[in-house]
This record gives structure tokens, C-alpha cells and sequence, in this order.
């Protein structure tokens, strides 16, 4: 299976959408609620999450007060010339260091000027500069954490530079800026965001770098989405959380220092009023007149806690909002220029769709190979089974057809012909164009695949008009036509469900609907059913089944059950430690295993024995798939192999089974196929100690350690 490494963001709860939306969704009807006896819905995740963070806001009596304090303040301040009764260079000689009065409310300073005046009109300023640092900072900081997760070497790069930001004394930066610019607060306060970017960056990479992983990202990938896209699409939403939590922070943090450079004689020059130049001056008079500190100081203390009150409210939304989704006015604008259009036929794939891999190898980077020297072909319009236990490299081996590869492992040899190009270690120019609309991929998790914060509507209707380059109402007429050819009778219903809203079987098939997009000619199953029920597993077989009876499509698929083998492939590739230790036509080798790793899936597999024949007990082979590091240089399955003998200790190559185009890697396949051996249960363990049954001999007709004798001989 696909690697992730995070959970998936949380998926947002339905809230009621306002009577805009609900003319939008009469225009497009992609956005309705997908509940009877609701007002239709919004599908757009971002609209919801932002009215989900309003209402967080309301709820929360300390954010209320958070955002009133502010905008009386931000009011207050930009009216100040109208009401303030005094300016702020006014002086009262009768009322110096005077506390509060009916002339002066909140008293005066020691030159007699106004304080509630001089508080109100350096407020404005104070906040605005604070949004500097919050907009540099944490737009820098989140930047560059994006950019850094979408690639490897960026990463080392940006986080080598970020790590020596951090280490420079911002003070005396920040001293030093002063001393070069003078005390120009945007400018001071806009380097001040740069240095706590380096911070902010470290905050949101691993977020960042676990959004990447997820398993609908990789879908994304395979639809041909760009990197730019991805981030803004996917990964920017789900920062957005800790964005709008970090923002409050820093907002709070900016004014305290402004706050500080003020008052040691850093701030706006004299006379012009700030914060931290008024308790500067209050400080100096903090015996003969302690109230000069009073209003000052509460008024700073009041707006970092109003803004970290409101960041917390905002921080405990479920999800992140999504700013970048279009806003109503522009989906009608864009639903309004769509022309409607009817939906088009199915495609016939071309003749030329086979895949003929030769020799691929696969490895990590520093060396260890995962997959080595394997070839198979896929014909069009045929099912090709990769099986194999766990750890065999089915998955590193799907995911190379496809240029997936995880980081830090890369195709480090052989072939993967498709259409006359070679597609192993091709260029990411060059897998974006074959992705999605050439290649799909459907992954054992759908639901992970699909991302929570948008309806199955959206996610497919722009999915097909960024694979087809069609209109959004012929995308939509797509979509429908696309959930009801993987049987989906309730199309436009599940058109307006959110992923959290469909079992895992609905999933898979949105899954295999969204792979059909583009119309593509192979499709890649990483272990489709393996998360679902059997009857499902069924269902979801019989719709690749007539998929690719109707359409043509091939399908490689990877999957660890001889039962799907059974059921759906026409060739199969059985896969040991990273090799194809046999293949052939599904039925020669169901019917007539030639390697003794094949016995053993058969023997292992209840569905492989008819009620009649099955066993009292199920076979197993003893001991594990090893790991890549320790593969033997002879045969990789000679020390679970229960027919292993002196010969095995040599490099086996892959010889003609003698069944049609057959191919097996044992030294001792014929001798298998002629005695007619099988595959025993035993609690032995497998290496060297054989215990071989002939079909025809009662096993306890067989005297332990007679096949020993005969391997010697
Ligand atoms: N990102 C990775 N870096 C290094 N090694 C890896 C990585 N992913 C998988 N491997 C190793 O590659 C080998 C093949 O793994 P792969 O996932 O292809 O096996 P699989 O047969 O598909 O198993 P499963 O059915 O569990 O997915 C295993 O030994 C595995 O530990």
C-alpha cells in the first residue's frame, strides 16, 4: 500500500448554506445539501469553514470581546480627529500628572496633554504596524514551508537558511536596522516578520510535509495536478489552522515590542504619541503619579489578550478555512459561462495501450534495491495480477509505472515501455501528462485518497475539466455519467456528499471514477478491495470486470489474494522479495504452480480448495519475506522454501516454465511438475529439512526425512 504518515484533516461538519449559495446550486446543482428536508449545502469546503470559524467566534464570549475591543479601537483611532475633545500636542499647564477628571478622563502626562487623546490616536498606527510583521512573518514563514514540502532538496536548502536565521541575535538586527534606516517603524516592524519567519517556517513544515503525504495528494498527483497546485489546493487549507492561530500570536507579540523599541527611545519621534513612548514617560513619574501607567499599560494589556483571545476561538475550528476556493459570485460567473453541452460518448482506448516493463529494478537511494530485474507485459484490454506476500515490492513496482516512487527511492534500472517511451525514470514534465490521463491509479484506502474538505461533486467535476479541458456542466454530466458506470444508481446524491458522508465500498467506486477522469488506457489497483467487506469486494471486482470488457482499459493489479486472481486476472506475476519468481496466464499458473512460493500461496489460500479437497489444516511458510538488505545471492526464498537444496545457493535466472510463455525462477521446477509435489503444512521449519508429499502417497505412508535422502542423491 501507498505510504502515509499523517491522519487525514479532520472533514468539516455540515452547516446550512444562505440563500446565495442557494442560487448557485440551481445554476450548477453540484452544491446542494445532500440531506432531504435541508436547504442545500455549499460544496465548497472553504465558504463552510469560514462560517464555521464565525460561528466559533460568536460562541466564544472571550473572542467577542476580543473583536469589539479591536474595532472600537481601529474605529476610535481613525475617527480620533473628530470627537477626541483635544490634540495630541495640547498642553493643560493647570492639569499636569492630573488623574482622571471631567476635562481629562483619563488624566494628563507631565507636560499636561490629554491621555486618552494621545492613547486613541497612536492606536491605529500601533496595530497596523503589528499587521506588518504578521503579514511578512507568517505569509514568508508559511511560504516557504510549502515550497520546502514539495521537494526533498528545497527542503534542505530552505530549512539550512532558516536554521541560520535563527540563530542571528534579532535585537541587535533589528539595533542595527535602526541605526541604518532611523526609526521607521513599517520598516523595522516588516524586517521584524522576516526574522520570525525562520520560526514560523519550522511551525508549519512538518504540517506541511504530513499534508503532502497524504494519499489523495498522491491522487492528485496521478490526475496531473501541478506541485503549485497541489499546495494551493491541498496543503495551503490545511495550514490554515495554525496560520490563523499563529497570526494572533505574533500580532500580540509585534505590538509588545513595538511596544519596547518605543520605550527605550526607538519609536515614533517626538511628538508624535506612542504606547511604549507613554510608558516610558509614565515609568519616570511611577511614585509621584502611578496613574500615568494605568491607562496606557491596560489599554496595551487589553488588545494582546483581545488577539489571542480570538486566536484561540479561531484555532479550536475543526478545519482550515479555504480562502482559495472560488467565492459565489465567481461560480456563478464561471457556471454562466460554461456552456451545457451534451455529455460525451465512453472512449474506446487506442490499440497501441500496452505496457511492457523489461528488467526494472528499483532502489533506495543509498543503494539498498527493493525490486530488481522484473518484466511483465500487459496487453490492452487485459488484467495483470502482481502477487505476492507483503514486502515483495508489488507496490514499489506499481508505483514506478507511475513515476510515484516515495522519496528517497528511484528506478535504478530497466524498462517501462509505454507507447513507444520509456516511462522509467522519466522526467516530471513528462509523468504529469501520462498521469491521469494515460496511467490512473486507485489505491487500497479510498477514502484517504479523496480529501475530506470537498464534496465528492467537486473534487470529480474538476478533476474531469482539468483532464478534458471541458465546460463545468459538461464536467458535471461527465461525473454523473462516470459514478453510474461504476454502478453508483444515486449519482448526483453522491455528487453532493462530502468523503466522511460514503461507506468505503461508495469510496472505492468514486475512487475508480475519479481514475476514469481522463479517460485513461491503464489503470494501476494497489490492492483495491483489500479494505472492504467481501460482498463489496465483489461488486468492486465486477466493475473493473466490465470496464474492462466495455472500455478496453488494462489493469495492473497489485494485490496479495489469489482469489482476485482468480477472479478478474487473465496474466499473473508472482513477486518474492523483489523478484518475479513466476508468471504466465492466470489459469497455467493456478492450475499447474511451478515454484514452490506459488505452492505455498495456494496452499495457503482457502479459496484455492474446493469443499471437497480442503485440508484439515491450512499450509503456511514458515518464517518471513526477508528484507531487502538481507537477500541471499542465490534463491531468495531458499530458506522458507520447503524443496530447497544445494543448488539454490546459486543466482536462479527465470527459465520457460513450458506453459504457453510461462517463466519460472527454481532450479527445481521440473522436478516439482514431474513428481507432482505439493506444498505441505508443517510446523518445521523450512530450511533444508524437507518434508515433501507426493499427491499420490499418503503422507503418513512417508518416513520423515526421506525426500533429505532423495535431495542428496
Ligand atoms: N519509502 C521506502 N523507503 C525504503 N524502503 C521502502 C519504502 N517503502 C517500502 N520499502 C521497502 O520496499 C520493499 C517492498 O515494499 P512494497 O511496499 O513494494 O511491498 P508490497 O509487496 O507492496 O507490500 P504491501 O502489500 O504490504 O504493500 C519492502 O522491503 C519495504 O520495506
Amino acid at each position: 500500500m501507498i505510504p502515509s504518515v499523517a491522519p487525514a484533516p479532520v472533514a468539516p461538519a455540515p452547516v446550512a448554506a444562505d440563500a446565495e449559495d442557494t442560487a448557485t446550486n440551481a445554476v450548477t446543482d453540484t452544491t446542494a445539501g445532500a440531506r432531504p428536508g435541508r436547504r442545500p449545502r455549499t460544496a465548497f469546503a472553504g465558504l463552510f469553514s469560514r462560517r464555521l470559524s464565525a460561528r466559533r467566534l460568536v460562541a466564544s464570549p472571550g473572542a467577542v470581546a476580543g473583536i469589539t475591543w479591536l474595532v472600537a479601537l481601529v474605529v476610535a483611532s481613525l475617527t480620533a480627529p473628530w470627537w477626541l475633545p483635544y490634540k495630541t500636542e495640547d498642553q493643560d499647564f493647570t492639569a499636569v500628572l492630573s488623574g482622571p477628571t471631567a476635562a481629562h478622563w483619563l488624566g494628563t502626562d507631565e507636560l499636561g496633554r490629554d491621555l486618552l487623546s494621545r492613547i486613541f490616536a497612536a492606536a491605529a498606527g500601533t496595530l497596523g504596524t503589528s499587521l506588518i510583521t504578521v503579514i511578512v512573518g507568517v505569509g514568508l514563514g508559511t511560504i516557504l514551508a510549502m515550497v520546502a514540502a514539495a521537494g526533498v532538496r528545497t527542503e534542505g536548502v530552505i530549512s539550512r537558511a532558516t536554521e541560520i536565521m535563527m540563530s542571528l541575535p534579532g535585537t541587535v538586527i533589528i539595533l542595527a536596522v535602526i541605526g541604518a534606516v532611523g526609526t521607521n517603524i513599517p520598516v523595522i516592524m516588516a524586517i521584524l516578520g522576516v526574522l520570525i519567519s525562520a520560526g514560523i517556517y519550522r511551525v508549519m513544515l512538518g504540517q506541511a510535509t504530513a499534508l503532502q503525504s497524504q494519499l489523495y495528494v498522491d491522487a492528485a498527483k496521478v490526475d496531473g495536478v501541478s506541485a503549485l497546485g497541489i499546495s494551493m489546493r491541498h496543503v495551503l487549507p490545511g495550514l490554515s489552522n495554525t496560520i490563523v492561530v499563529q497570526s494572533a500570536l505574533i500580532f500580540a507579540v509585534g505590538m509588545l515590542i513595538q511596544a519596547g523599541l518605543a520605550f527605550i527611545g526607538f519609536g515614533p519621534p517626538i511628538p508624535q504619541p506612542s504606547w511604549g513612548g507613554m510608558i516610558q514617560g509614565a515609568s519616570q513619574h511611577v511614585y509621584d503619579a502611578p496613574w500615568l501607567m494605568v491607562p496606557t499599560g491596560a489599554v496595551l494589556a487589553l488588545t494582546v489578550v483581545a488577539a489571542n483571545a480570538i486566536g484561540n476561538a479561531l484555532g479550536k475550528s475543526p478545519n482550515a478555512s479555504a480562502s482559495h476556493l472560488p467565492s459565489a459570485a465567481e461560480r456563478r460567473r464561471r457556471a454562466a459561462a460554461s456552456a451545457v453541452a451534451a455529455p460525451e460518448a465512453p472512449a474506446v482506448p487506442s490499440p497501441s495501450g500496452r505496457l511492457s516493463v523489461r528488467g526494472l529494478s528499483v532502489g533506495v537511494d543509498g543503494g539498498t534495491p527493493l525490486v530488481t530485474d522484473v518484466s511483465f507485459d500487459v496487453g490492452q484490454g487485459t488484467v495483470l495480477g502482481l502477487v505476492g506476500e507483503s514486502g515483495c515490492g508489488k507496490t514499489m513496482t506499481a508505483l514506478s509505472l507511475l513515476g510515484l516512487l516515495p522519496s528517497g527511492v528511484a528506478v535504478t534500472g530497466g524498462q517501462i515501455l509505454w507507447d513507444g517511451r520509456n516511462l522509467a525514470g522519466a522526467p516530471e514534465g513528462v509523468m504529469e501528462g501520462v498521469r491521469g490521463r494515460d496511467i490512473a491509479l486507485i489505491s487500497q484506502e479510498p477514502m484517504r485518497a479523496l480529501d475530506p474538505m470537498f464534496t465528492v461533486g467537486y473534487q470529480l467535476v474538476s478533476t474531469v475539466r482539468r483532464l478534458r479541458g471541458i465546460g463545468k456542466a459538461e464536467a458535471r454530466a461527465e461525473a454523473l455519467g462516470l459514478l453510474e458506470k461504476v454502478g453508483i444508481v444515486d449519482a448526483a446524491r453522491i455528487l453532493r456528499t462530502y468523503p466522511h458522508q460514503i461507506s468505503g465500498g461508495m469510496a472505492q467506486r468514486v475512487a475508480i471514477a475519479l481514475a476514469l477522469s481522463g479517460r485513461p488506457r491503464l489503470l494501476v489497483a494497489d490492492e483495491p478491495t483489500t479494505a472492504l467487506d467481501v460482498t463489496v469486494q465483489a461488486e468492486i471486482l465486477s466493475v473493473l470486470r466490465t470496464l474492462v470488457k466495455d472500455t478496453g482499459m488494462s489493469v495492473v493489479m497489485v494485490t496479495h489474494d489469489l482469489g482476485v486472481v482468480a477472479d478478474i486476472c487473465d496474466t499473473v506475476a508472482v513477486m518474492y522479495a523483489g523478484q518475479v519468481v513466476e508468471s504466465g496466464r492466470t489459469a497455467n499458473i493456478l492450475d499447474n504452480p511451478r515454484h514452490p512460493y506459488t505452492l505455498a500461496l495456494l496452499a495457503a489460500d482457502p479459496h484455492a480448495n474446493t469443499a471437497a479437497d480442503m485440508p484439515e489444516r491450512l499450509a503456511t511458510i514458515n518464517g518471513q519475506v526477508p528484507q531487502p538488505k538481507d537477500w541471499p545471492g542465490g534463491c531468495r526464498f531458499m530458506a522458507r522454501c520447503q524443496f530447497a537444496g544445494s543448488a539454490c545457493v546459486a543466482p536462479v535466472p527465470l527459465v520457460p516454465s513450458g506453459s504457453d510463455d510461462g517463466v519460472v525462477r527454481c532450479v527445481k521446477a521440473d522436478e516439482l511438475a514431474v513428481e507432482g509435489l505439493e506444498w505441505v503444512a508443517t510446523d518445521v521449519p523450512g530450511h533444508r529439512v524437507l518434508d515433501v508429499r507426493s499427491r499420490d502417497i499418503p503422507s503418513r505412508d512417508i518416513p520423515s526425512g526421506d525426500n533429505v535422502e532423495r535431495d542428496k542423491a
